[in-house]
């Protein structure tokens, strides 16, 4: 982080605070989600369980997820975007990433629920880097059923019980700090589904910041 790019991220990135957004943070946030829309925000977190936002460079296709089609808001609305981008860059080698995916968890009651981020415009391979501030939050990451496999009954049980002891054997679980990176590519969001669960004990905001490259 030596650019002085980087120096908002830096900020942000303070080790002294913990795992608690300092006030000055949590207001850039605040204003940053208020400056997407508010209603917008309001109509997606009654649709899903957590505040979002989306930007975008110019004259990308345009996104639909969850059957919902978010308004994409332009970097030069959010300045500290575009220098949080520029640090990740630098961070990840090669990577070129034109489009992100803001989330908000107010508290330990939003979440994501499972998915594969697998949309077609990020062709079949995506890297998608994930940079989390504020309160720590639980990743979950599951192999999605073998396809050839399923319908095969070998074991000898009934169908339903076995689809639920076995339909997700591999299961793994990431505990996401203020300032983690996740970086998920290859077949990741082919072969596996995440989720970021409800946590009772997750009582403090938690911003998380998804990039992705649309071809
Ligand atoms: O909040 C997270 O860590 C994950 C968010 C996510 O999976 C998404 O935006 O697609
Ligand atoms: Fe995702």
């Amino acid at each position: 982080m030596e650019s002085s790019n980087d120096s908002r991220l830096r900020s942000i990135l303070c080790p002294e605070q913990g795992a608690n957004l300092r006030e000055v943070d949590k207001c850039m946030w605040f204003n940053l989600f208020s400056g997407c829309d508010p209603y917008t925000v309001m109509l997606t977190a009654m649709r899903i369980p957590r505040d979002t936002c989306y930007v975008a460079s110019e004259g990308l296709p345009q996104l639909v997820y969850s059957g919902y089609q978010p308004h994409a808001y332009s970097w030069d609305e959010f300045p500290p975007l575009k220098d949080i981008l520029d640090a990740v860059h630098k961070a990840l080698p090669g990577s070129r990433f034109n489009s992100l995916l803001l989330n908000r968890y107010k508290g330990g009651d939003d979440y994501v629920g499972w998915h594969a981020d697998d949309e077609k415009l990020y062709g079949p391979t995506p890297e998608i880097a994930s940079l989390s501030f504020g309160c720590e939050r639980e990743f979950l990451l599951k192999k999605k059923p073998d396809k050839t496999s399923r319908g095969k009954n070998t074991s000898g049980e009934p169908p339903r019980k076995r689809l639920k002891k076995d339909a997700f054997p591999d299961k793994h679980s990431f505990v996401l700090k203020h300032g983690s990176l996740l970086v998920m590519r290859g077949y990741t969001q082919r072969d596996w589904l995440h989720s970021v669960p409800k946590r009772v004990k997750a009582d403090s905001l938690r911003i998380n910041l998804t990039f992705r490259l649309v071809l």
